[in-house]
């Protein structure tokens, strides 16, 4: 019975460390923050330390010369001389001095504060955005991912500063509390235990409310991000259409609103309950209070203390208790700050897959591409998106990719541009496996547009120059490229030619068609004149028969020198191909020229007939 005690004792206490163990652990982020918004801006740092400094002590100052003024009145009252009367007037002016000094602190506070939040939000921005552009492509598709980074996103602007201030104010409350101890010890030491130990309950209770509340706010995520992704459907011009037509508004917004009453209901309850014990243990400090004054009144009454003592006591209590809570909920603050603050360092944390591979060359520039038995599981999948592919393109070879959908093309696209890495087997150019290749040698030497290529809502000209980013602004390069994709004449019908604005977002833009659209992509291709690898994932599918031809006579011509990858759906391209690659459930099942697959009578063969006879 004694030993069942005792284990349960144990256990329990065994939780109350753990509970402030973790706790303590959030601390650290403290001197994180202070780190990190001191390289924000120091100047702005250390004016706001000496305006909390200051303004720690003055409230102490001006408490005891409010006792130095009533003391003087009395007994400038009770004596009648000039001289005391000149005293107490001295007195009330250094107050007024210390008062003024303190108003001007505190605006000196909100000052650096203000500045302090707008330039550290934006750095702990940079720092997020930065981050995620070093993350591999893998993470984008990864939801957990996204929940972390928006998380990191929507709080950890504003929380570092908040922790720097808190622990300022922390300071600066427990300078003034200092001073207020000292003058109270003079009354009696028992008065500044009550003053402190009133308030220890209630800040107990706020410590766990605010890690309830952080947990909340992490079990969350994901619904958060629905609601954002709502809105977004509701909110922006390119979904418009379709919600409009297919009427889906309503049934959005009532999704919206179902979201926002389950976090509310659970906002709700924990707030509810934080108020309830704020207001009880509060009563609780309350209630000392009073006891105190009652004290300190009777010992007035019996004259032990003077009249202006009585005015410093009391003023010196309640701004006391005041301070002390201030520090208390702070630290309460502060821990809240710092489980806000893991989370940003725990995705600024993220190790980062080392990309190795250093090497500019090959050792046999004539060997093209080889896929040698390449594998690819997509991470959280268990089903093989590619099966023991192999081919071999050479140099200025054209090889076009058809399959049905999903059977692996634009995943063979992903691997070759490295935005992956093969399970199993190997690619290699110029006899080389591309994860030796330097990253940035390699996307060089590749030109590749992808069938969901972005439209960016810039002017056209740059939309093309993307393509290239150091030739980003190269007006010659723009009309080059667009001659090859074949977007050069209806580019020249548009307002202001190549200046033209596109896109809904900004004033003045211009909307493409989607066969528009894409020769832009395919101009944007060709902006990199070094690539000697050229992908276009579904080029035409958005433009019409007499585009598409010319598209592949232009296409033909401009790539003569380089190795071509196509995928299409339309055999009349498909078939031009030297090479032609059919894929089926991630696995090559046939592979050779058109006159072969043809003659081989197999998947190939029967495809090709059923478009052509579509055609008939
Ligand atoms: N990011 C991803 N994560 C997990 N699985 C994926 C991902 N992208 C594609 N897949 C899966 O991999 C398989 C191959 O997809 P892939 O996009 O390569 O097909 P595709 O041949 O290009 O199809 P389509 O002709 O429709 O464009 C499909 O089964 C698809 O569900």
């Amino acid at each position: 019975m004694v030993r069942r005690h005792r284990r349960r004792w144990q256990r329990a206490m065994q939780r109350q460390l753990a509970f402030w163990q973790g706790t303590l652990d959030i601390y650290q982020y403290c001197g994180r923050a202070i780190q990190l918004v001191w390289q924000t801006h120091s100047r702005l740092t250390i004016a706001l330390a000496l305006c909390t400094l200051v303004s720690g002590l003055l409230p102490g100052a001006i408490a005891y010369f409010g006792k130095l003024i009533v003391d003087g009145v009395i007994q400038a009252a009770e004596s009648g001389a000039i001289a005391d009367r000149n005293q107490a007037l001295r007195y009330l002016a250094i107050e007024a001095v210390l008062v003024m000094a303190l108003a001007g602190t505190r605006q000196g506070l909100n000052l650096c504060t203000s500045l302090l939040r707008a330039l550290l939000a934006q750095k702990v921005n940079l720092l997020i955005l930065e981050k995620a552009q070093q993350l591999p492509l893998s993470y984008f598709e990864d939801s957990e991912f996204y929940d972390k980074m928006n998380r990191a996103r929507r709080e950890a602007s504003s929380r570092p500063l908040s922790m720097v201030n808190r622990t300022f104010g922390l300071m600066q409350n427990a300078l003034s509390l200092l001073t207020y101890s000292g003058l109270l010890l003079q009354f009696s030491g028992w008065a500044v235990v009550i003053l402190l130990g009133a308030t220890v309950p209630a800040f107990v209770a706020e410590t766990r409310f605010a890690g309830q509340a952080f947990r909340l706010f992490r079990w969350r995520s994901p619904e958060t991000r629905r609601q954002n992704y709502l809105e977004v459907l509701l909110g922006r011009e390119d979904y418009a259409k379709e919600v409009k037509l297919f009427q889906l508004g309503p049934m959005l917004l009532q999704r919206y609103q179902a979201i926002f009453d389950q976090l509310y209901g659970e906002d709700r309850d924990l707030t509810v309950r934080r108020s309830g014990w704020t207001y009880g243990l509060g009563l609780l400090s309350t209630a000392a209070f009073y006891g105190t004054y009652c004290w300190i009144v009777l010992a007035a009454i019996a004259r032990r203390i003077s009249l202006g003592e009585l005015t410093m006591y009391l003023t010196v209590f309640r701004q006391g208790q005041n301070a002390f809570a201030a520090i208390l909920t702070a630290i309460g603050g502060m821990y809240e700050d710092g489980l806000y603050l893991s989370n940003l360092y725990e995705f600024l944390e993220q190790p980062i897959p080392q990309t190795e591979g250093t090497a500019s060359s090959g050792p046999d520039p004539t060997d093209g591409l080889r896929f040698e038995q390449v594998s690819f599981t997509y991470p959280g999948s268990d089903k093989l998106a590619l099966s023991a592919v192999s081919f071999h393109l050479k140099p200025r070879q054209k090889l076009a990719i058809v399959g049905e959908n999903g059977s692996g093309k634009t995943t063979l696209i992903k691997l070759l541009t490295r935005l992956y890495v093969p399970t199993q087997g190997r690619i290699l150019l110029d006899g080389r496996d591309l994860q030796e290749w330097d990253v940035a040698v390699l996307r060089q030497r590749i030109g590749v547009i992808f069938q969901d290529f972005v439209r960016y809502q810039f002017k056209v000209g740059e939309n093309i120059g993307v393509g290239d980013v150091q030739r980003l602004e190269q007006e010659s390069q723009w009309a080059i490229a667009a001659q090859k994709g074949t977007a050069k004449p209806f580019i020249e019908t548009l307002p202001d030619g190549f200046q033209t604005q596109l896109g809904r977002w900004f004033r003045g833009g211009q909307e493409l068609s989607g066969g528009q659209w894409q020769k832009i992509a395919l101009s944007r291709a060709f902006m990199r004149t070094d690539a000697d690898l050229l992908v276009l994932d579904e080029p035409t599918s958005a433009m019409d028969a007499e585009a598409e031809t010319q598209i592949f006579d232009q296409f033909r011509l401009a790539t003569e020198n380089q190795m071509a990858i196509l995928i299409s759906h339309r055999f009349s391209t498909v078939r031009r191909a030297d090479e032609i690659l059919v894929l089926s459930a991630g696995r090559v099942i046939e592979y050779g020229t058109h006159e072969a697959l043809l003659a081989q009578n197999g998947r190939y063969a029967r495809l090709f007939r059923m478009q052509a006879a579509g055609y008939q």
